[in-house]
C-alpha cells in the first residue's frame, strides 16, 4: 500500500515539531517546505536521523520547492510568523494573511485533492484565507486551535483537581482569541460533571487561565510562541483524517446555511464541535447554550467576524 503523502508548510518550532510526531507514528511520508530552504532541509536531516534510534521507518525530505509537495494528502500550513510578548494574535493579521495567501496560491496548484489544517494565526482568519484562495470544499479546510484550548482546559483540570489527565475530556468553541468560549457544561472528569470537583471560582480560576494560554506561554518564551501542545494537536487531527476516526473535537471550520445560522456566523470560520474523518468535515454537532455561554459566543463570534472583514477577500 502506498504511504500517505503530508506536506507541512513552515519548518519552524510546530512545523519541525509536527514532523518528528508524524514520522515516529510511520503514518505518512513527510515534506516540510520552508520559505528558507536550508532549514527545510537541515531539520529533515536531522530527524531522520534520529530514525535508527528511535526506530520509526518515514521518509522526512525539506525542500524549498512547491514541486516536491505535490499530490500530497494533507498539507499543514505552519507557515508565518508568531507574535511576541505585548502583541495580541490580531497584530498578525496582514503579515501573515500575505503568507497564508501565497501559501495557499502553491497548495491549489500543486495538490488539488488535499486536506489543509491551518495553524497560522490569527487563526480563524487564516483559516477563511485558506478556504478562500484554495476554492477548496469547505469539508476540506479547517483551523487548529479548539483541541488546543481543550487541551490547556483539561490539563488546567486536572492539575487543580488532582485527578489524571486521562480522565479529562475538555471543550472549548469559538474563535481561537481571548474571548474564546471554554464550557463547563461539556467537560466532564471520567464522565462525572467537572462542577462536582471544582467549586464556581476554581472554575472560573481554570477558564481564565485557558483564555489567556497562549499568552503565558509567549510571556515565558519571550521569543515566540507554543508549538509543543499545538504540534501534538495538529497530530491528532491528521491521524482523525488518515485513520477515518470520525472523532469529535473542536476545530475552526466554514458555518453556513442552517448551522450557520443556528450558531449566528454564516460565512464565517470558527470554532465549533465537528466529527473528524476521512471526508475531513463529516459533521457540525449543534449544542445547547446557556445565555451567558451564547453571549460569551456572540462576542467571540463577533471578535473573528471585525478581523475577517478588515481582509481584501
Ligand atoms: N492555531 C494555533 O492554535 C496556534 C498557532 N500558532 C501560530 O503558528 C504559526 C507558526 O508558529 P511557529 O512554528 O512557532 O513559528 P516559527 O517562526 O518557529 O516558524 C514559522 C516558519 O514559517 C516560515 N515561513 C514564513 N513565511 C513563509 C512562507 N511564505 N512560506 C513558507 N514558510 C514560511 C519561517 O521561515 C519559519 O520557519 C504562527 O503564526 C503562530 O502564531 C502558534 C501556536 C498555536
Ligand atoms: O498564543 C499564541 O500566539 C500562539 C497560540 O495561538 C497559542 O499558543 O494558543
Amino acid at each position: 500500500m502506498d504511504r500517505k503523502k503530508i506536506t507541512i508548510v513552515g519548518a519552524g518550532n510546530i512545523g519541525a515539531t509536527l514532523a518528528l510526531l508524524l514520522a515516529r507514528r510511520e503514518t505518512a511520508d513527510i515534506t516540510l517546505i520552508d520559505i528558507n530552504e536550508g532549514v527545510a532541509k537541515g531539520k529533515a536531516l536531522d530527524i531522520m536521523e534520529a530514525s535508527p534510534i528511535l526506530g520509526f521507518n518515514a521518509h522526512v525530505v525539506g525542500t524549498g520547492n512547491y514541486e516536491d509537495t505535490a499530490g500530497s494528502d494533507v498539507v499543514v500550513i505552519t507557515a508565518g510568523f508568531p507574535r511576541k510578548p505585548g502583541m495580541s494574535r490580531d497584530d498578525l493579521l496582514f503579515k501573515n494573511y500575505e503568507v497564508v495567501k501565497s501559501v495557499s496560491e502553491q497548495i491549489k496548484k500543486y495538490s488539488p485533492e488535499a486536506f489543509v489544517i491551518v495553524v497560522t494565526n490569527p487563526l480563524d482568519a487564516m483559516t477563511y484565507t485558506a478556504l478562500k484562495v484554495t476554492g477548496f470544499p469547505k469539508e476540506r479546510v479547517i483551523g487548529m486551535a479548539g483541541v488546543l484550548d481543550s487541551a490547556r482546559f483539561a490539563y488546567f483540570i486536572s492539575e487543580k483537581t488532582g485527578i489524571s489527565v486521562e480522565n479529562i475530556k475538555a471543550f472549548v468553541i469559538g474563535g481561537h482569541g481571548d474571548d474564546m468560549v471554554p464550557l463547563p457544561e461539556y467537560t466532564t472528569v471520567s464522565g462525572i460533571p467537572v462542577r462536582k470537583f471544582l467549586s464556581e471560582e476554581e472554575l472560573s480560576e481554570v477558564i481564565e487561565r485557558t483564555r489567556f494560554g497562549g499568552g503565558e506561554i509567549v510571556q515565558l518564551l519571550k521569543t515566540g510562541s507554543a508549538f509543543y501542545a499545538p504540534a501534538a494537536s495538529i497530530l491528532e487531527m491528521v491521524l482523525a483524517i488518515l485513520w477515518n476516526k470520525r472523532k469529535i473535537l473542536s476545530a475552526s471550520v466554514y458555518l453556513d446555511g442552517e448551522i450557520g445560522k443556528y450558531y449566528g456566523a454564516t460565512g464565517l470560520c470558527v470554532g465549533v464541535p465537528i466529527v473528524l474523518g476521512k471526508e475531513g468535515v463529516e459533521d457540525i454537532i449543534k449544542l445547547e447554550l446557556t445565555d451567558e455561554e451564547w453571549k460569551a459566543w456572540r462576542r467571540s463570534v463577533d471578535s473573528v467576524r471585525n478581523l475577517v472583514e478588515k481582509l481584501p477577500l
